[in-house]
């Protein structure tokens, strides 16, 4: 009562007040009877329903919205984050309500050093920006692309414990290549063909620039850019802001952490790694991001000469089958992983050769998908890979959303056998196997490291993010799993551990900070301080850090 009068509140509210938890089980008892009520409409009415009911309590009350986010991130994730949230960026027009976050398009060339003090919050701590050009595996959906900043922002609340006032979403607007949306009356975006070349780089440097002039401190994510500016961005400004890549490098440490579990699930010891065999089909920005990394890790392994003269483990595909030294045009990032014909190389496999045709001849150890094509590990596939030579053959169906994703676990445990591993980029059930076994659906997602590699980041004060520091993020997670899990097929914890795993991901990114002697510390916690922590005191302290969702008082109570 004392903070209705001081705020002038008396009289404006029904007389009985409702404690944090009643309003809490209200909401949780409206979200299940929705579920009820819905059962048996078809899953996109749903899941758009489910949408509206959380989007709608974010909008009023954003404590409750993020305490039931984490209590139930298992249930809500599919929700706010793949699949649903692809879904609502293909109808963010028509969904549109109230905006959220900040939108930057072509038109405010110019004006972006001053329209940045436009937004209202003070601090600004984590920003993800998109320009919409591939979002998930669904194309360029231009300015409605808004959805994924928003989505991965609330992931960073929900499992770093980032302040929801200090993140800010944003939509780099350059216009879009998609016709559909172009002549749809309701799209909100610019309605012209996407910038190119300079003149798509000058928005983004100003738009750096500007942002930088106000938050010099706030780490960016960049999101769902397509390939070719995501690989141009990463290089242009990782060695000037504190800035990383989710796609090119969140999703590669998450891969990493799978690879090596799927070696441990084999038995063998994490040096075998260098001798596994592995077919990527995808050379996007994900899957040559995946690429690089794994490449790293072997080399770093005892046995393989530094150069990795002579060592090429993997098989990579496209659009159009194996890619190999005789393909032309190949962007140089692509051309490091072509197959040649040496005669280290499986000779009768020629260039353009089709994923069953590498699959039969190879008998890789993993098969590892990010292509954005639906179904394509199809029943041909999975059953030659059950003549793999591993005898847990891995299957990574990373492709968002569930429409996009490569196979089903389903699938992969009745054609490649019950012993295969299966993750993929979007949410599955686990499968039940014969004699009431299980076959686990593994969540290979980048969400189990992007929250703590930008917590871990903004804590240790570093201005920027080095390899050192994202590979540490992917040894910690990968060495979250414990030797029985793996045993089970286990090879990546429940998302229900997400704050858990967050607070250890971001420990073992400040303490690679310190290592490199770029952490210059936070706030009251400086360099020194951080310098002489041990590996348990960083954990509490980035725990610590965590924002948590209570109501806070407004008034003082005298
Ligand atoms: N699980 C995760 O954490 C995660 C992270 C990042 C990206 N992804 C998903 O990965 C997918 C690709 O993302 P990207 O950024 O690399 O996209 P991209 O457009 O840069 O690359 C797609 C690649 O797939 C290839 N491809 C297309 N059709 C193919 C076919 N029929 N056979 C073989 N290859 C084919 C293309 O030639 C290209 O090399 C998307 O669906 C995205 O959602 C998942
Ligand atoms: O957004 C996701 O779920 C993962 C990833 O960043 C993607 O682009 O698919
Ligand atoms: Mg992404």
């Amino acid at each position: 009562m004392t903070e209705r009068d001081r705020l002038g509140l008396r009289g404006l509210l029904p007389p009985r007040v409702m404690s944090f938890e009643q309003q809490y089980d209200r909401f949780i008892k409206s979200f299940r009877s929705l579920e009820h009520n819905t059962r048996g409409e078809p899953d996109t009415i749903v899941a758009l329903a489910k949408w509206r009911i959380l989007n709608r309590l974010h909008d009023r009350n954003e404590t409750l919205y993020y305490r039931v986010l984490i209590d139930n991130i298992k249930d809500f994730a599919p929700i706010i984050y793949t699949p649903t949230v692809g879904l609502v960026c293909e109808n963010y027009s028509g969904l549109f309500r109230r905006p959220r976050g900040m939108y930057f398009s072509a038109k405010d060339k110019g004006e972006m050093m001053s329209m940045i003090y436009n937004w209202p919050a003070e601090k600004v701590d984590m920003i993800v920006v998109t320009d919409g050009s591939r979002i998930l595996g669904l194309g360029d959906l231009g300015v409605q692309g808004i959805g994924i900043p928003i989505g991965k922002l609330d992931v960073y609340v929900a499992a770093a414990g980032i302040n929801p006032q200090k993140v800010l979403p944003i939509m780099l607007d350059v216009g879009t290549n998609n016709a559909k949306l172009l002549e749809d009356k309701l799209y909100l975006g610019l309605r012209q063909p996407r910038l190119e070349g300079e003149e798509y780089l000058s928005v983004v440097d100003e738009f750096m620039e500007a942002i930088h002039a106000r938050w010099p401190k706030a780490v960016i994510q960049f999101e769902d850019f397509q390939m070719k500016w995501a690989f141009e961005t990463l290089q242009r400004y990782r060695n000037r802001f504190c800035m990383f890549n989710d796609d090119v490098q969140g999703t590669a440490g998450v891969a990493l952490a799978g690879l090596l579990g799927a070696v441990r699930a084999q038995g063998r010891p994490l040096t075998d790694f260098t001798k596994q065999k592995i077919v990527v089909v995808g050379a996007g920005s994900a899957g040559i991001g995946v690429l690089n990394m794994a490449k790293q890790a072997m080399l770093r392994m005892p046995g393989i000469n530094r150069s990795g003269e002579g060592h090429n483990q993997f098989w990579v595909l496209d659009k159009d089958g194996l890619i190999t030294k005789v393909r032309n045009g190949l962007d140089p990032a692509v051309a490091r992983f072509a197959r040649g014909f040496g005669p280290d190389e499986i000779r009768d496999l020629h260039e353009g050769a089709s994923l069953v045709e590498v699959v039969k001849k190879v008998k890789p150890h993993v098969l590892l998908g990010l292509s954005g094509v639906g179904g394509i590990f199809n029943e041909e596939v999975l059953k030659a890979m059950k003549e793999s030579d591993s005898p847990r053959p891995a299957i990574f169906a990373m492709s968002n959303p569930t429409s996009k994703a490569e196979c089903t676990p389903e699938d992969v445990f009745k054609y490649v056998g019950e012993n295969a591993i299966f993750a993929s980029g979007s949410p599955f059930s686990n499968v039940t196997l014969g004699n009431g076994r299980k076959g686990y659906a593994n969540q290979a997602n980048n969400m189990y490291l992007f929250p703590g590699i930008g917590l871990g980041a903004l804590l240790s004060g570093a201005r920027h993010i080095t390899d050192g520091m994202l590979q540490s993020a992917a040894e910690c997670l990968a060495s979250y799993i414990t030797e029985d899990e793996i045993r089970r097929g286990i090879i990546f914890p429940s998302i229900s551990s997400i704050r858990h795993i967050t607070a250890r991901v971001g420990a073992a990114v400040v303490r690679a900070a310190v290592d490199e002697d770029l952490a210059e510390g936070r706030c009251d916690v400086d360099a020194r301080d951080l310098k002489s922590m041990t590996e348990s005191d960083t954990v509490d302290y980035v725990a610590r850090k965590m924002w948590y969702p209570i109501y806070s008082p407004l008034v003082n109570d005298k």
